[in-house]
């Protein structure tokens, strides 16, 4: 159950649209992973979690390892079912859905995992024009892996990560920061109208974190789509994002402006643990796969 002294915000003041129904609408939501759930009725990821975002609000989901952000992105992708409560993305239930119809809701939305599932032997141009699969006929969609569709937008989506020059490369050889950039460039050549970012910054440096929180919410205004990221480096969540979702052992700490959010929250929040600074990483760990999948 979510700790009674947890602290509510309200969207006031966060770049939310008051005019247009809400993105998503969680309410008292449990999720639960397969071996978890085996293991325990008790052991949920996520419990009670009551969220609204409204179109084109950007969020930042802070708190410590464990605390569910993977979870909570994978379910607001429609990738990961939850056990108990309201879930609705654009006003739809997609676990209600046929299959077409959470197929074409999952086209709305663009989870971007911390390690992106690119094909090590796949050139860059390829692997970041493959967001526009769900746009095109499949004909076009293996011309393209033969003849790349449109190189040029390729090239412009990696040029706003820095990457411009690793167009041609393979996959395999990129660093673990530039694979993490090249799996943002899908995200901008996708048509999604809510953009869920997993720790985008956890193998890049200082100043290509700021550029890519800086594009990734460039992207989003311009747009005016849903932009939720979950982030290790709390100064850099505060320093952007208009609202902060704080997660601890599963649920909501406190939902607020930024400007609400002290110091002795976060401390709290991470209670003995250090949060990140927005410093140099360890290359981000290939054995972590993010829970769902790029739509
Ligand atoms: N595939 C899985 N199977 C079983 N349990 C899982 C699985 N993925 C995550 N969990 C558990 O669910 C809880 C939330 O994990 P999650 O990955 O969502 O946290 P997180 O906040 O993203 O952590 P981190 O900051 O380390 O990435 C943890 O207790 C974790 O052990």
């Amino acid at each position: 159950m979510q700790d009674s002294s947890n602290i509510t915000g309200t969207e006031t003041g966060t770049g939310a649209d008051a005019g247009a129904g809400p993105t998503y609408r969680l309410e008292r939501l449990t999720v639960r992973h397969l071996a978890a759930a085996q293991v325990s009725a008790q052991s949920a990821a996520l419990s009670d979690i009551t969220l609204t975002v409204a179109q084109g609000e950007q969020v930042a989901v802070i708190g410590p390892s464990g605390a569910g952000k993977t979870t909570l992105l994978a379910v607001l992708a429609c990738a990961h079912r939850p056990a108990d409560g309201v879930f609705q993305a654009f006003g739809q239930d997609p676990w209600t859905l046929g299959e077409a119809q959470r197929h074409r809701l999952r086209a709305r939305l663009f989870l971007a995992p911390q390690t992106p599932p690119l094909p090590p032997r796949q050139r860059v141009v390829t692997a970041v024009l493959a967001a526009r699969l769900p746009q095109w006929s499949l004909w076009r969609a293996l011309v393209s892996l033969v003849k790349p569709a449109d190189p040029e937008a390729a090239y412009h989506a990696l040029a706003r990560f820095n990457l411009g020059d690793k167009l041609y490369a393979r996959v395999d050889r990129l660093s673990g920061g530039e694979r993490q950039r090249c799996g943002l460039a899908r995200l901008l050549l996708s048509s999604a109208q809510a953009l869920l970012v997993d720790e985008p910054l956890s193998a890049l440096d200082p100043a290509l974190s700021e550029l890519t929180i800086a594009t990734l919410r460039q992207e989003a205004a311009q747009r005016h789509a849903t932009l939720i990221c979950s982030l290790h480096q709390v100064d850099l969540a505060l320093a952007h994002f208009p609202r902060i979702v704080a997660l601890r052992d599963g649920g909501i700490v406190f939902d607020l402006p930024r400007e609400q959010v002290t110091p002795e929250m976060v401390t709290a929040l991470y209670q003995g643990e250090q949060p990140s600074a927005s410093v140099p990483a360890a290359s981000a760990p290939t054995s972590r796969v993010a829970v769902g999948a790029c739509f």
